[in-house]
Order: structure tokens, then sequence, then C-alpha cells
């Protein structure tokens, strides 16, 4: 049996790069492509991608002189590499000022799967936004989208009580927005996202590279 090759880390983390790509390339009809091409999408050198696909699984991942690489196999490969579910159905609950900008950026579908529906405390906001669903929290277990495993969490109250119920419903990821202190069981990651940490940890750069 070939001895498996140990792949970089850099390479893995280009894996994802190429991807989103190829998912973009194949939903405007492309079926081929050259590895020129991918190169001058990801800003990544021709010879690095020739180099990083060498690692992926199947045969058909090699490229034909004159027709490059089939897309769709590409696309399957680098999946089957990274483990990813890329047609994740995320929900968001609060659907505030935070809430309805990420709603506008749901832009994620070649990479991570998209924002199928989202949820609010306020019955105003029942409806659809940027042409998602909104539904009222009260519906959450009624309306709770089928193997959904990621919720984004962009609420100001009532934030442990609702991750309970999400939890409960069977999500086992959530990226958190709200600064309030929850807890969640074993076997639940979460994810905070913070602009006010991102800015400290920026200005903890900028003073080291100054004391350089
Ligand atoms: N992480 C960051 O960098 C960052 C930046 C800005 C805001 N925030 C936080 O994100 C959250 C939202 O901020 P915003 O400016 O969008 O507020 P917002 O008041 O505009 O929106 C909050 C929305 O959530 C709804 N809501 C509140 N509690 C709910 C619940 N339990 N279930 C369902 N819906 C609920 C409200 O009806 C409202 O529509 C706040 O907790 C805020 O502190 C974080």
């Amino acid at each position: 049996m070939a001895e498996k090759k140990k792949i970089s880390r850099a390479t893995m983390a280009r894996f994802p790069i190429y991807l989103k790509a190829l998912r973009a390339m194949g939903h405007i009809g492309k079926d081929n492509f050259l590895s020129s091409e991918l190169a001058e999408v990801t800003h990544i050198q021709d010879t690095t991608i020739r180099r990083d696909f060498g690692f992926l699984p199947q045969k058909e991942t090699l490229g034909k002189r004159g027709y490059g690489y089939d897309t769709n196999h590409m696309i399957e490969a680098l999946s089957e590499m990274l483990g990813l579910g890329l047609d994740e159905s995320i929900i968001l609950i609060g659907v505030g000022n935070l809430g309805s900008a990420i709603l506008k950026y749901n832009r994620w579908k070649y990479t991570v799967g998209k924002i199928v529906c989202a949820y609010d405390a306020n019955p105003d906001k029942v409806g659809s936004v940027y042409g998602i669903d909104i539904y009222n929290i009260d519906d959450l277990e009624t309306s709770f989208p089928d193997k959904c495993k990621i919720a984004i969490l962009c609420i100001s109250d009532d934030v442990q009580e609702t991750v309970n119920r999400l939890v409960k419903l069977g999500v086992k990821g959530i990226v958190d927005f709200t600064h309030n202190h929850f807890v969640v069981p074993k076997g639940v990651e979460v994810q905070s996202v913070d602009v006010v940490v991102a800015i400290q940890e920026l200005e903890l750069k900028m003073k080291a590279n100054e004391e350089e």
C-alpha cells in the first residue's frame, strides 16, 4: 500500500480557498479549469496549486493536458479532504442591526453553507429579510430546519434560555456575537466574535511592531 503523504498546515489552509473558488466556478457553469485560471482567482501560484492537488485522495484529481481539472471532481475531493459540511443549514437568532447586516451578507454558499432562516422575539420582524424567512422565536421548535447544527446569535436578551433551547434542538455549534456569558454542555462548541477583542488584539500587535 502506498504510504500516506503528510500534508502541511499551509496546504491544508489553502484547500478552503481553492474550494471556495471552485464552487464559484461551478456555479457559473465552468466544468473544467486550468491551474493557471485558479491561480488568477486565488492569487496562489499555479505550481503550488498543482503540488497541493497532489495530496488529494482521488485519481480523477490529476489534471489532463489541455483540459485541466474537472471542477466537480475537485470540489468532491477537496470537500472529502476537509470533511466540512459545505451545505450546512445555518440559522440566525436576533434580526436587529447586527443580525440584519449578517443576513445581507449571506454569501457563504460556496464555503460553509447558508443561513436558511432567522428568528426574532419582536413579532414585527416576522416576514422576510433579504429573501430569508424570519420567524417568531416562540415558533423555534416548530419551524426549526431539519439537520441544522449551527446557530448565529445576535440577540440582546434571554441568551442562556435561547442557547438551552437551541442545544435541545440539536445545535452543536454557536457563533456568538452577544457579549453575554452563557454555558453549553460538553459536545457543543461556541465561537465568539467580538470587534472589541479584535481591536485590542490589533493594538497589541501594533505595540509589538513599535517596540521592534
Ligand atoms: N460581537 C460584536 O462585536 C458585537 C458588535 C455589535 C453588537 N454586538 C451584540 O450583538 C447583539 C445584537 O446587537 P444589535 O445592535 O443588533 O442589537 P439590536 O437591538 O439592534 O437587535 C437585537 C435583536 O434581537 C432581538 N432579540 C433580543 N433577544 C432575543 C431573543 N432572546 N430571541 C430572539 N430575538 C431576540 C431583538 O428583538 C432585536 O431585533 C447585542 O447583544 C450586542 O451587544 C456584538
